[in-house]
């Protein structure tokens, strides 16, 4: 797809028919179905859609902890198992899951020990991903000393380190109050402004996905696949006032309307 730059965006992520069927002692749960995607890099691409739609089942197939049963997907344009062994991405879990024994600082450090990397350059990694989640000065605090949302940046720091062009994200302010979360929110937008990564991220969150996306996808459950994928117009650079403004209260009613269409108010 051609760029506002005039240049071709790379495809990071290619999913075509797609689909994954868990099979269980209840019968076969088809968790995704016929999902056609393509994510270009530098683009914030949202999955949201009610629960047991399959939006962590397709961000950990991305990340290859899920294999599909039938279609094509690749990252980075390998295999998502060679784009997981070449370090391709970084991933946030729901909750900042740290170390409790070990410092802010030695949590962030832990990917780059596993990759063997010099004390000189953990230090150094360590040291300018902190700066970037704004948390310099915690280094040497223990995970309970902080806050939620502070353990949260904390937890991106460390799927920063590795370097990695991909983020993925699976709800990782869920858990959080509004107030913190749309805090994190802008500062997850000026990240990504600066590092110019292509961000995968889940979430419940209408005005979240809004808000955060320059695509939304907006998945449907039993079987889980994509009802809508909304490209939004609105400008890359944000702040939380465009919330109030029409253009975002328009993308907001479409991923609303999305979401009313596949609900079961039986769950
Ligand atoms: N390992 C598994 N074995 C069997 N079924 C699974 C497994 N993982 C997920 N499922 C089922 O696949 C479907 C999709 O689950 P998934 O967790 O991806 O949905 P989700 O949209 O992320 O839900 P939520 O918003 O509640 O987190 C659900 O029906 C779920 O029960």
């Amino acid at each position: 797809m051609a760029r506002e730059d005039g240049a071709n965006a790379r495809s990071v992520i290619d999913i075509r028919d797609l689909s994954l069927t868990f099979e269980t002692n209840d019968g076969p749960v088809h968790a995704l179905s016929n999902i056609d995607l393509n994510i270009e890099e530098g683009d914030f691409v949202s999955f949201i859609g009610p629960s047991g739609c399959g939006k962590t089942t397709l961000l950990r197939v991305i990340a290859d902890l899920e294999k599909p049963t039938g279609g094509h997907i690749s990252v980075n344009g390998v295999s998502p198992e060679e784009a997981r062994l070449a370090r391709a991405y970084g991933y946030v879990f729901q909750s900042a899951a740290l170390y409790p024994w070990r410092t802010i600082a030695n949590n962030v450090a832990l990917p780059l020990e596993i990759m063997g990397l010099s004390s000189e350059e953990r230090a150094e990694r360590v040291k300018r991903n902190m700066e970037l989640v704004n948390l310099s000065g915690f280094e040497r605090k223990y995970p309970w000393q902080l806050s939620g949302g502070m353990q949260q940046r904390a937890s991106i720091a460390r799927a920063l380190a590795v370097e990695p062009d991909l983020l993925l994200m699976d709800e990782p302010f869920g858990a959080l109050d509004e107030i913190v979360r749309d805090h994190l929110n802008e500062q997850l937008l000026q990240l990504w402004a600066k590092t110019n990564k292509t961000v995968v991220f889940v979430t419940h969150s209408i005005p979240e996905a809004v808000f955060l996306s320059t695509k939304i996808v907006v998945l449907f459950p039993r079987p889980g696949r994509i009802y809508d994928v909304i490209e939004s117009d609105l400008p890359r650079d944000r702040t939380l006032d465009i919330r109030e403004t029409p253009e975002f209260l328009k993308i907001a009613h479409r991923v609303r309307d999305g979401l009313r269409a596949g609900h079961s108010y039986d769950d």
